[in-house]
């Protein structure tokens, strides 16, 4: 059973200008253990679809499960120890300013009834978690804003959550901030078991983490599959349209050159999509180095997902070169799957 279960769910606003529909008949399943990410455009309704797994929204139709049990048959005496099972971190931080970074952290452990002494030991422990143990004393002010993240991590952890809900809480931080908060998050994962459902508007941002991910458009579920399925196929335009904004890493990328193109004049074009197990071996070269016979690359769009390569490449064969069928068995023996292409490619 999946650990959470999101049922035909919809939300709506209703505003003086009349009703607004955030969320349309959503179905989701996220496994214990998943970093599940849910991206989307501005105003997709990523933010509500987050709202509504720990029910800060309450779902106008349709229903949330953790654990196989309903959110909405819960009293609100039962929803409030429920939630301590669901931490949330957000983008702008919410650190209580006046308070030092031990105090900010010990705050939920005083709710929750803990004495001044163990909830200082705790916070402390949660601290070092995150990297922050030299930090206790510093105030929020005195922090940059991966270390104000941090906080907001030990703070949210402070319940032992078995979820952590993730709002844009990479959207404030420059690339290298980003990529170290979701190396914590990616520790957390593994070390605690924790599903960390992740809200982003950003594809590298699943690519560097996510096992799953949901894209989000006009508040319903345009696509969701492994992230590994949505870079290799993506079947909506959305999706296609958030991967081509993703700067993509890969180290083909970088091959692609005008000169080639000149070297080569109309031979035969494959399509060759990185999928499966794919490693960033250069595929390329060794295919040009086993056949001794010039390729052209005409296009690469090829990504790092989690250190296997996703995307695909257009590859042209030289006019006169007579093994192309058995170079395109050599990168079918790879894992790549190939198709012929017979468009012009720009
Ligand atoms: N409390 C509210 N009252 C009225 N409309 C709302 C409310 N919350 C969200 N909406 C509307 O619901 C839609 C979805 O908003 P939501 O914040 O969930 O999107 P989002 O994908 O998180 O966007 P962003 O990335 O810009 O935060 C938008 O049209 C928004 O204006």
């Amino acid at each position: 059973m999946a650990e959470i279960v999101i049922e035909n769910l919809y939300k709506s606003f209703d505003t003086k200008d009349g009703t607004v529909e955030a969320l349309k008949n959503v179905n989701l399943s996220i496994e214990s253990g998943d970093i599940y990410g849910i991206i989307g455009m501005s105003g997709a309704g990523k933010s509500t679809l987050v709202r509504c797994i720990n029910f800060l929204e309450v779902p106008t139709k349709g229903r949330v499960l953790i654990n196989g049990k309903s959110l909405g048959d819960y009293t609100s005496r039962e929803l409030r120890k429920q939630r301590e099972d669901i931490g949330m971190i957000f983008q702008h931080f919410n650190l209580l300013m006046q308070k030092n970074v031990l105090e900010n952290v010990c705050f939920p452990l005083y709710i929750q009834g803990k004495s001044k002494k163990d909830a200082k030991k705790r916070a402390k422990e949660l601290l070092d978690i995150v990297g922050l143990g030299d930090r206790t004393g510093a105030f929020p002010a005195q922090l940059s804003g991966g270390q104000k993240q941090r906080v907001a991590i030990a703070r949210a952890l402070a319940s032992d959550p078995k979820i952590l809900l993730c709002d844009e809480a990479t959207s404030a931080l420059d690339p290298q901030t980003t990529s170290s908060i979701l190396a914590l998050l990616k520790d957390i994962n593994e070390r605690f078991n924790i599903t960390i459902v992740i809200i982003t508007h950003q594809m590298s941002v699943v690519r560097e983490i996510c096992s799953h991910v949901a894209i989000v458009k006009g508040g319903e579920v345009a696509e969701q599959g492994t992230v590994e399925e949505i870079f290799t196929h993506p079947k909506t335009a959305v999706a296609r349209e958030l991967l081509k904004n993703d700067v993509g890493d890969g180290e083909e990328k970088n091959r692609k050159t005008t000169s080639g193109k000149e070297l080569i004049q109309s031979g035969e074009k494959i399509r060759i999509v990185f999928s499966e197990n794919s490693a960033f071996e250069p595929v390329i070269a060794n295919l040009i180095l086993n056949f001794n016979e010039p390729v052209n690359i005409l296009k690469a769009d090829t990504k790092n997902v989690r250190g296997v390569a996703k995307g695909e490449m257009i590859l042209e064969f030289a006019p006169d070169c007579t093994k192309n069928k058995e170079m395109k068995q050599y990168l079918l023996d790879r894992g790549l799957d190939l198709e012929e292409v017979n468009e012009n490619v720009d």
